[in-house]
């Protein structure tokens, strides 16, 4: 008898999509049931307007540290309030379907973090149309390489990425470090509602800036190339946390899940978690807050391995 065999539709949905319903896959803002699309995502860039410029008045801080030279090569770092420099330090890197966002907005857990004793590194890189994607993934590369050099007895870095940041993050699997001369001591992956894939992305107006052709989607597509990827470090740990919230769209979910069983295969040490009640920015917004659950998380994953 004949297996039964597994439409196109059962591992590449997005392909039998019409472009609309494809649009509407990946545009979060749409999937979000507290408010209408333009408020969440205006919402969102308000409420990171407004906590960065409240961590910059609250704690210890360098601003628009140079990691390179090139003029998007910036971060601002935020610092527990003792004396050493010998804290675990937790990278992140905003999203905006790398077209929008900055560092400026976007330092939502400085407060509960840095209170807790980690510093944090909020990252700006050149968004498009002055940025294509491997120059992104270059920033990426490099800011971790700044503070692994700048702070060589650091106890664990820790990258965090939302949506296109959680791509860029993820690219790091990838990363080969011996170039750079310094391998960092990355302790752990905290990816919040990610693309992993982005061949779905190249016929959507997102695109439309990005400007990315079919190959530069597949190059930048870790979902794609994990497997050949350097294998993971045996000892010491580092977990990677794929998370997505209830209300994101089936596309975000599929993207999440596949890719973290993509990453167990490659041996990795990868859990998924959807969060209850939470949508693309909620999830991110409550970073704020430090008995979240995803700050705990963050918290628990940073220190049970000190
Ligand atoms: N135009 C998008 C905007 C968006 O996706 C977004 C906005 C802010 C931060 C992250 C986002 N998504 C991925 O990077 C939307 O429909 O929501």
């Amino acid at each position: 008898m004949e297996a039964p065999r597994a439409g196109l539709g059962a591992q590449a949905p997005w392909k039998e999509m019409s472009a609309e319903e494809l649009e509407k896959q990946y545009s979060p803002s749409r999937w979000v049931v507290r408010m209408e699309p333009e408020e969440a995502l205006r919402t969102f860039w308000e409420k990171g307007t407004e906590v960065t410029r409240s961590a910059q008045a609250s704690r210890q801080c360098q601003l628009h540290v140079p990691y390179g030279d090139g003029r998007g090569d910036r971060m601002d770092i935020y610092f527990p309030d003792t004396e050493s420099e010998a804290f675990p330090f937790l990278l992140f890197f905003h999203g905006g379907y790398w077209q929008s966002g900055s560092k400026d907005q976007s330092a939502f857990m400085v407060n509960p973090l840095t209170t807790q004793g980690v510093a944090v590194a909020i990252v700006g890189y050149d968004v498009a149309p002055k940025g294509t994607l491997d120059h992104m993934v270059d920033q990426v590369t490099r800011s971790i390489v700044f503070i692994q050099k700048q702070y060589p007895s650091n106890e664990g870095i820790y990258l965090c990425g939302h949506s296109a940041g959680a791509h860029l993050a993820s690219m790091m699997f990838l990363a080969s470090w011996t170039e750079h001369g310094v391998a960092p001591n990355l302790r752990g992956f905290f990816l919040v509602s990610g693309l992993y894939d982005l061949e779905p992305i190249v016929s959507t107006s997102n695109n439309a800036l990005l400007l990315m052709t079919l190959e530069d989607a597949q190059r930048n597509s870790p979902q794609r190339r994990l497997h050949r990827a350097p294998a993971p470090p045996a000892d010491p740990a580092c977990p990677v946390l794929v998370m997505v919230g209830e209300h994101e769209s089936p596309e975000f979910h599929r993207q999440s899940w596949e890719f973290c069983q993509t990453l167990c295969r490659g041996g990795w040490e990868a859990s998924f978690k959807k969060l209850p009640d939470m949508d693309h920015f909620s999830i991110i917004e409550n970073l704020t807050k430090k008995d979240y659950v995803v700050t705990q998380i963050m918290v628990k994953t940073i220190f049970q391995e000190l």
